[in-house]
């Protein structure tokens, strides 16, 4: 059925948007990375960010979570609470002496402070988390002494803990085994079926062609946006895998 009411249109389709982005730059001090990228993130969906090394999929995961601030344009999110962000494990401080509970606890710090005690609601939702990235049983563990997949478990359950409505990982399955990424795939798609609007990085063909919609980046471009089907075609494939 069409709809011929503009104002209708457009405010069903802002509805759906969860982020939207026009003419957006960002970059590190004297490096440019995202050059006025225009796009949007649609709500309650699974949207893969692809595209080859240092193509800014990171850059963008980091502008969309807050943590690098573009340059230019404008970044628009629909009402929600602040993103939950899962960087690259390296990029997560791996050799703090903290425990595996400790740091799935830091995901609660956004929502009752640094220095107030953990509640019991706090302690419910960490060990919720925990259980289901399959944690629970290396809670006492340090972090440090953990295998690299072990540690992505974890970073994502700090994630799943902060409870948001727009979950960003970066590259959330690499060191995973078989098993473990099936798992992750599975959550993350129960994440949105609960309503969650999750954006993940991704060189794993398989977890792209099983999103809702895809952001192609190539040189800090945007250069396809769309269903699966529509922009991992064969040459955009042969470029990025
Ligand atoms: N902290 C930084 N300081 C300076 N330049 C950076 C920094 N982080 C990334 N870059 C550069 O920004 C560009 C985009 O990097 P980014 O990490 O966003 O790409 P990516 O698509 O996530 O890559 P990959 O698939 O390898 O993870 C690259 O040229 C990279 O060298």
């Amino acid at each position: 059925m069409f709809n011929n009411n503009p104002r209708e249109t457009r405010g069903t389709e802002e509805r759906n948007q969860r982020v939207r982005f026009t003419g957006l730059d960002a970059g590190y001090p004297g490096r440019p990375v995202l050059r006025q990228l225009s796009g949007d993130i649609a709500a309650l969906a699974m949207t893969a960010l692809v595209g080859p090394n240092g193509s800014g999929k990171s850059t963008l995961l980091g502008v969309l979570a807050g943590v690098i601030q573009a340059t230019a344009g404008e970044l628009r999110y629909s009402e929600g609470r602040p993103p939950a962000f899962v960087p690259q494990r390296g990029a997560a401080g791996d050799a703090l002496p903290l425990t595996v509970r400790q740091t799935v606890e830091m995901g609660r710090w956004g929502a009752r402070g640094l220095w107030r005690r953990p509640t019991r609601q706090d302690r419910a939702v960490v060990d919720s988390a925990m259980e289901r990235l399959a944690v629970a049983d290396l809670a006492a563990r340090q972090l440090g002494e953990l295998s690299g997949g072990q540690r992505q478990r974890v970073l994502i359950a700090q994630g799943l803990a902060q409870q948001s409505d727009l979950l960003l990982l970066d590259e959330p399955a690499t060191g995973l085994d078989p098993e473990a990424r099936g798992r992750i795939a599975t959550l993350l798609t129960e994440l949105v079926a609960d309503g969650t609007t999750v954006v993940q990085a991704t060189h794993d063909l398989e977890a792209a062609r099983a999103a809702d919609a895809c952001l192609l980046l190539d040189e800090g471009r945007l250069v396809g946006q769309g269903t699966p089907e529509q922009v991992l075609t064969a040459t955009a494939l042969a470029r990025a895998w």
